[in-house]
């Protein structure tokens, strides 16, 4: 497959001919298209129909290759009946399995001749498929009644397993512009979930495309292919086919979130007369944002513990490639010195005491840096004790006190909770945050550090807020059904938060905030105990029906009085890249309507030991309580 080169996103292009894929010579058609910039075909399996395609939403123009169609289904596909057969490249092909396979019977034929045809001859067509190799098949419309949808998802489930999953995709043709294609690919997605990780869509664009609110909503599905058929695209002045305004603003969403373009020539053209078309789309990638985050779309992470473990110093490194965060972070220590009283010392005159600023995780230096740059700016002396519990960290630290912070900085080696200090700090300074705020144990950490700042001392950050939005997110859902030997468990993984950059997501309604909280801690400075547990429940209103595949967190942070950072996406501080969001899964999708409640519940439980997170909504469906005693996922102490 030859993906665009040029700068901007590649994107990776197919072609289909005519309305059905028809070919004669799917060799020679294939020469051809890859000729033209293509670098697969979207082509009919299998030749003709055979028994009549009623209720599959098989259309004149999809199934038929012309003749009447004996009623009668034979017993097997013979060799005259192939359009795929002893490929040179079969991973270039997407077969379309026949429309005329009696898939959507209705009550009527239940137990007929006719389904137990379809369902044998289904199998076969996937049979060959697989025995072919090729790289997914294609499933042209799904059946309207809800019966026909449980039958084809049985069929779906049954065939896979049959031929033990070798199968790795199943495309389902739906059209941009149709709510109903969506509700029916939300039941069929549901019946089918034992397979649904291996189902995807092909979007068939229309002449007029759906509102922005429809069409965010593929942001959240399985794309894998958007069909354009070239009868949308119009000449522009020098006589070469463009797409208009909509249309290309939504294929370049969908390149974004990884969709390939398959261009569908009208009937009768040769896949050799596509090549202006092939063009276009490569042009269109090419003038494309690249990728911000260099291919990490979508990719789960487990989310750092740097109480618990020990950073690798490249982990330090990207977070002090981002300028943005230090820049905050410089400006905030810099109007807190200034809100001090002046202690600049004058010759003459009794020398003043400097200020006692503690960084606290220091990490490999930048909140010391930070520090001493925002002393010079706001003309105050200081004093910095840099405190980190990280044996290696410490060791650049001390290398950079010594070089290159001229005697200013006092750098410790120890837990922050445990130092016993010989001074106390007009200001505490740490970066202890994950993307939900408190998943890395800062508050647990800094309550544990407040006897070291004097009363009325400043600790920035001063607060942090975390947020959370339902999300539909059915590639991470699915991916979380894979198991592997770091995640055997896909009860496990289901209730365990992961960091991870969105593409293929579609967020449903704006974030809410979730649990705040302040430094210094006012039960503590008041003799009391920090009681870091929370709850809180949240309703949100669902823009459209949509599928609920779990909640997405983020967090915002007052550093100091104004001096905010957020990665909550409607106050995102721009170019700011240490924090992605964080995806919290739920065990099985849930389904709503447009208009309807979605309440969801949010605990924050802690022991001495640990720190974890339960969740469940109770509407529009009530979900089991997840990650119960964090016997699924913890934060350890
Ligand atoms: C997210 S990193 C930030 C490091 C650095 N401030 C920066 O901006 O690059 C948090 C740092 O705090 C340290 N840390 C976490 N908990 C700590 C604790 N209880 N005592 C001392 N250091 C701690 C970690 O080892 C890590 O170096």
């Amino acid at each position: 497959m030859s993906d665009s080169q040029d700068a901007g996103r590649s994107v990776t292009l197919g072609l289909m001919c005519g309305g059905n894929g028809k070919v004669e010579d799917a060799q020679v058609a294939l020469d051809d298209a890859i000729e033209a910039g293509y670098s697969f075909m979207v082509t009919q399996l299998v030749r003709y129909p055979r028994a009549g395609g009623k209720g599959s939403g098989a259309s004149s123009s999809r199934s038929s290759s012309g003749g009447v169609v004996s009623a009668a289904v034979p017993e097997g596909l013979t060799h005259s009946d192939l359009v795929l057969r002893d490929l040179q490249n079969a991973n270039c092909f997407v077969g379309i399995i026949g429309d005329w396979l009696d898939l959507a019977y209705s009550g009527a034929q239940v137990g007929g001749e006719d389904v137990k045809h379809s369902a044998a001859e289904l199998k076969r067509e996937l049979e060959w498929a697989i025995y072919l190799g090729l790289p997914a098949v294609l499933l042209n419309s799904l059946p309207d009644s809800a019966s026909a949808l449980a039958h084809l998802a049985m069929l779906t489930v049954d065939s896979f397993h049959t031929i033990q999953l070798q199968f790795r995709n199943l495309w389902v043709r739906l059209s941009v512009d149709s709510n109903e294609d969506l509700r029916k690919f939300a039941t069929f997605l549901t019946l089918a979930a034992p397979v649904s990780s291996f189902v995807g869509v092909l979007l068939e664009l229309t002449p007029e495309l759906p509102d922005a609110g429809m069409l965010a909503r593929w942001r959240g599905e399985p794309v894998r292919g958007v069909l354009v058929p070239t009868s949308l695209f119009v000449k522009n002045k020098a006589g070469y086919p463009v797409l208009l305004r909509a249309h290309q603003a939504f294929v370049k969403s969908m390149i974004e979130i990884g969709a390939q373009i398959i261009v569908q020539t009208t009937d009768g053209t040769p896949a050799s007369e596509a090549a202006a078309y092939a063009e276009y789309v490569e042009h269109l990638a090419s003038t494309m944002e690249p990728s911000p985050v260099g291919g990490y779309e979508d990719e789960l992470q487990a989310p750092l513990q740097p109480l618990q473990d020990n950073l690798e110093s490249t982990t330090y490194e990207t977070f002090e490639r981002d300028a943005p965060k230090y820049k905050l972070y410089r400006k905030a220590v810099r109007r807190a010195l200034a809100d001090l009283p002046d202690n600049l010392s004058v010759p003459g005159q009794e020398p003043k005491a400097p200020y006692v600023v503690m960084v606290l995780g220091g990490g490999r230096g930048p909140l010391v840096a930070a520090s001493l740059a925002a002393a010079v700016e706001a003309g105050r002396a200081i004093k910095v004790y840099c405190v980190e519990k990280n044996p290696s960290a410490l060791l650049t630290l001390q290398m950079r006190a010594e070089a290159e912070w001229g005697g200013l900085v006092e750098v410790i080696g120890s837990d922050m909770r445990a130092w016993q200090p010989t001074e106390l700090a007009d200001i505490i300074v740490s970066e202890l945050l994950g993307s939900f705020g408190d998943n890395e144990l800062s508050p647990e950490c800094l309550d544990g550090a407040q006897r070291l700042l004097k009363p009325g001392g400043i600790s920035i950050p001063a607060s942090y807020t975390s947020y959370a939005a339902p999300i539909s997110a059915h590639k991470l859902h699915t991916e979380l059904q894979r198991t592997t030997s770091s995640s055997p468990s896909v009860e496990i993984n289901m209730q365990t938060p992961y960091v991870v950059y969105f593409s293929n997501v579609h967020v449903l309604d704006a974030p809410l905030p979730v649990f705040t909280f302040d430094h210094p801690n006012a039960d503590i400075a008041a003799g009391g105990m920090a009681d870091n547990t929370r709850f809180t429940s949240l309703s949100f209103t669902l823009p459209h029906d949509a599928t609920i595949h779990g909640f997405a967190g983020y967090f915002d942070c007052v550093l100091y009085k104004d001096v905010v950072m957020s990665i909550n996406p409607e106050s995102h501080t721009p170019d700011m890249y240490s924090w992605f969001p964080i995806y919290f899964p739920i065990l099985e999708p849930i389904h709503g309507k447009a208009g309807e409640p979605v309440e969801l519940h949010i605990w924050r439980k802690t022991t001495t030991s640990k720190v974890w997170y339960e969740w469940a909504f109770t509407s529009p469906v009530p979900t089991r309580v997840h990650n119960p005693k964090g016997t699924s996922s913890h934060i350890g102490l």
